[in-house]
C-alpha cells in the first residue's frame, strides 16, 4: 500500500469470527500519522475505502486512535480463496507489527548511542574506579581467586571409580574376579579392579600419566608411553589431548567402597587365601589439595556474609568516637535566640571550660552533664553546637540511637570508645542527641543490650576524674522516660529547659533567620509582623516560614521577599498546603478526623486562643527547676 495523504499506511490481515459463525479475514490498515494530527483527523475518518483500493469490497471502519498511530480496522467479506489468503496475511501482519514496534525502539537506541561518546564513557568509568578503588580491588581479587580455584578444580578433575557396597567386594573376592586391591591411608576407602577392567584398561592405564595413587606397577615411563602410542598408531596430538584431558581417560580404579570396622582381618585373610595383590598408599598430594580447597570454599561461601556483617558491626570506622563535628559548621551563641535562660546556663559552662571562671577556688566542681529538655525544634541541638563553637574545644556529637546495636555489648563498647577519645582530647564536650533512645528506664523490656549500654553510660559518667574536663551535654524531648539514675546529681545534674519562645524571642529568632534574606520592607517591621502572627511557633517553625517565603518569592520570580510571601508561608505552616484558602483550623480538624478516624481528637497546634507564653505546658512539658 502506498502513501495516503502524507500518512504511511500499512495493511495486514487476521482472522475474524463473525456472528453467523463463519471465519473471515480482517484487514488492518495502520496509518502512521503525526501525533498532532491524530486527534483531529481520527474522528473525521469515516470514509469507505471500497472505491479506492479494494474494488467491490466494502469497509466498515473501526477507528482506534492511539498516541502516535491510528489503526483503521476494516472487515472484508471474502467469500472465496480465504483460507490460503489467511495464512500469508497473518504472518505478514505479525512481521509488520513486529517491524513497527521494533523500528522506533532501534531508532531511539541509536540516537542514545550517538549522544554518548566513548570518551565520556571512559571518563565516567575512570572516575568510578578512582572513587571505588578499594571495592574494585577487593572484588577483582576475590574474582581472580575464585577463578583460579575453579580452574584448578577443573584441571584436576579425576574420573571417579564406581562406588559399590562393601558386600560386593567380598562377593567379588570370593568369586575370584578381583585382581588388585588398594587401601587408602588415612581414610576408609578401598579401591579394587576386577578381571574385566584389567583387560579393558590395559591401554588407557599406559597412557594415563596423572595417577592418583602411586602404584609402582602403574608407573609407566614416558618412553614406554611413546612406544605404545606408536604401536597403536596414535598421533602425538592425541596423546597430548589425552594427557591434558584426564576426564576423558578411564578411572584408574574400577570400584571403590568403604571399609567396615573390625572386618580388616577377615578381608585380608580372604585376599591372602585367593592370592590377590593388595597394597596401601597415601592419598595423592593433588587429591589432598583438592579436598582441602573444596572444604575451604564450601565453608567460606556461607560464612562470608556473616563475617561481613560482623565486620560492619565491630568495625571501628562506625565508632561514634570518630564523629567529630567539622570546623566549618561553627555556630555561636549569636545564632541562638529566644532561649535566654538556657544560653546563660550553658555560657557559664563554656567560661568554666575556658578557665575564665575559677570555680576551683571555692571548691566547686564543674557539672559533668547538662541535660537539655524541651519540645522538638526549640534549638537544643543548636545550643549544643553553639557551646562547642564558643568553647573552642573538641566536640563529639552522636545520636543515642547509634549506640543501639544488634550484638549485646557492642553499644557499651561504643560508649567506652567515645569517652576514651573524649578523655584523651580533654577539655572536650560530648553531645548525645535524643538521649531517651538509650537512657530509658531499665528493666522495662527484655532488651539486655540497651540496659548494658545505659549501664556503661552511667559508669563512664561516674568515672570521670575530677580534673578531667569532659562535659556531656544531652538533649531529649521525653525527660519523663529517662532512668532516674541518669538524672541524679553527679551525672546530668544540670537540667536546662529549652521552651517555646515568646513574642520577643520569636522576633529575635526571626532576625537571625532573616539575616541573609532580601526583604521588600524593613527587617524589624517584618520581624514584628511575623512574630505577632506566629504564636506557638518554635525556632524550627520560624526558620521554615522564612525559607518557605523565600521559595515562594523565587517561584513568582521576585527579586526580594514580599509581605505576601511571608503571609502565605505562615498560612502554609499553620494549615498546610491547600487549594481552599478559606479553610479554617476547625474545618481542618474535621477533615483530618475523617481521614484518621482512629485519632481521639485532633487539636491544632496553633490555637489562636493559646498564648505563646503559657504554651510551655503543651504536650506535658513542665519547666524544670
Ligand atoms: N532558638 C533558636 N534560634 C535560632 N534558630 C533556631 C532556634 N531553635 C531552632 N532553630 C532552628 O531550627 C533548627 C532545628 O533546631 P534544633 O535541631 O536545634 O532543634 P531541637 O530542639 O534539637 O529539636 P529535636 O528535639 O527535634 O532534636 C535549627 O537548625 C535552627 O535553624
Amino acid at each position: 500500500m502506498g502513501k495516503l495523504n502524507a500518512m504511511s499506511v500499512e495493511m495486514a490481515c487476521f482472522p475474524v469470527l463473525l456472528n453467523n459463525g463463519s471465519l473471515h479475514s480482517c484487514q488492518i490498515l495502520r496509518l502512521r500519522v503525526m501525533h498532532t494530527r491524530c486527534s483531529t483527523k481520527c474522528e473525521s475518518l469515516s470514509c469507505s475505502l471500497s472505491s479506492s483500493s479494494y474494488g467491490s469490497h466494502s469497509f466498515p471502519l473501526c477507528l482506534k486512535a492511539q498516541s502516535r498511530s491510528l489503526c483503521v480496522r476494516s472487515a472484508i467479506n471474502e467469500k472465496g480463496n480465504k483460507k490460503n489468503h489467511l495464512g500469508n496475511k497473518e504472518t505478514s501482519f505479525l512481521r509488520k507489527g513486529f517491524k513497527l514496534r521494533l523500528q522506533p525502539r532501534l531508532r531511539l537506541l541509536s540516537s542514545r548511542l550517538k549522544r554518548t561518546s566513548v570518551r565520556s564513557m571512559l571518563n565516567n568509568l575512570g572516575t568510578y574506579l578512582r572513587k571505588n578503588m578499594k571495592k574494585v580491588t577487593l572484588s577483582t581479587t576475590v574474582s581472580i581467586v575464585l577463578g583460579l580455584c575453579y580452574l584448578f578444580l577443573k584441571l584436576t578433575t579425576m574420573p571417579t571409580p564406581k562406588v559399590v557396597p562393601y558386600s560386593d567386594l567380598i562377593t567379588s573376592i570370593q568369586s575370584g574376579s578381583v585382581m588388585k586391591v588398594l587401601f587408602e591411608e588415612g581414610s576408609r576407602r578401598i579401591y579394587y579392579n576386577t578381571e574385566s577392567f584389567g583387560v579393558e584398561n590395559t591401554q588407557s592405564s599406559e597412557l594415563s600419566t596423572v595417577g592418583r595413587i602411586d602404584d609402582d606397577e602403574n608407573l609407566v615411563e614416558s618412553d614406554t608411553v611413546r612406544s605404545t602410542v606408536k604401536n597403536n598408531r596414535i598421533t602425538s596430538s592425541n596423546v597430548l589431548l589425552k594427557l591434558t584431558k584426564p576426564k576423558a581417560s578411564k578411572p584408574e580404579w574400577q570400584y571403590s567402597t568403604r571399609k567396615i570396622d573390625h572386618d580388616e582381618s577377615y578381608l585380608l585373610g580372604l585376599m591372602r587365601e585367593r592370592g590377590i595383590t593388595y597394597s596401601s598408599s597415601p592419598q595423592s598430594a593433588l587429591m589432598s589439595m583438592r579436598s582441602v580447597l573444596i572444604t575451604i570454599i564450601s565453608l567460606w561461601i556461607p560464612l562470608t556474609p556473616l563475617m561481613w556483617l560482623l565486620y560492619r558491626q565491630l568495625s571501628a570506622a562506625n565508632s561514634p568516637a570518630k564523629k567529630r563535628r567539622p570546623s566549618n559548621q561553627l555556630v555561636n551563641f549569636e545564632d541562638v535566640e529566644g532561649v535566654d535562660t538556657a544560653k546563660v546556663e550553658l555560657m557559664e559552662i563554656v567560661l568554666c571550660l575556658q578557665g575564665s571562671i575559677n570555680y576551683n577556688k571555692l571548691g566547686a566542681k564543674l557539672p559533668r552533664g547538662v541535660l537539655l529538655v524541651g519540645p522538638p525544634g526549640t534549638g537544643k541541638t543548636l545550643l549544643a553546637r553553639a557551646v562547642a563553637g564558643e568553647a573552642g574545644v573538641p566536640f563529639f556529637t552522636v545520636s543515642a540511637s547509634e549506640f543501639v546495636e544488634m550484638f549485646v555489648g557492642r553499644g557499651a563498647a561504643r560508649i567506652r570508645d567515645l569517652f576514651n577519645v573524649a578523655r584523651k582530647n580533654a577539655p572536650s564536650i560530648i553531645f548525645i542527641d535524643e538521649l531517651d533512645a538509650v537512657g530509658g528506664k531499665r528493666g522495662r523490656s527484655f532488651n539486655d543490650e540497651r540496659d548494658q549500654t545505659l549501664n556503661q553510660l552511667l559508669t563512664e559518667m561516674d568515672g570521670f576524674e575530677s580534673d578531667v574536663n569532659v562535659i556531656v551535654i544531652a538533649a531529649t524531648n521525653r525527660p519523663e522516660a529517662l532512668d532516674p539514675a541518669l538524672c541524679r546529681p553527679g551525672r546530668f545534674s544540670r537540667k536546662v529547659f529549652v521552651g517555646e519562645p515568646d513574642e520577643g524571642g520569636r522576633r529575635k529568632i526571626l532576625a537571625v533567620h532573616l539575616r541573609g534574606i532580601p526583604l521588600e520592607e524593613d527587617t524589624s517591621v517584618m520581624c514584628n509582623l511575623i512574630a505577632s502572627l506566629t504564636q506557638g511557633f518554635v525556632g524550627a517553625d520560624l526558620a521554615n516560614v522564612v525559607n518557605e517565603a523565600a521559595l515562594l518569592a523565587a517561584r513568582r520570580g521576585g527579586e526580594c521577599v514580599a509581605r505576601e510571601d511571608i503571609m502565605e508561608a505562615i498560612e502554609r505552616a499553620k494549615f498546610g498546603i491547600n487549594d481552599n484558602r478559606q479553610i479554617s483550623p476547625s474545618n481542618l480538624t474535621k477533615e483530618i478526623g475523617k481521614i484518621f478516624p482512629w485519632m481521639p481528637t485532633f487539636k491544632p497546634r496553633f490555637d489562636p486562643r493559646t498564648d505563646g507564653s503559657s504554651s510551655s505546658s503543651l504536650g506535658g512539658y513542665q519547666t524544670l527547676s
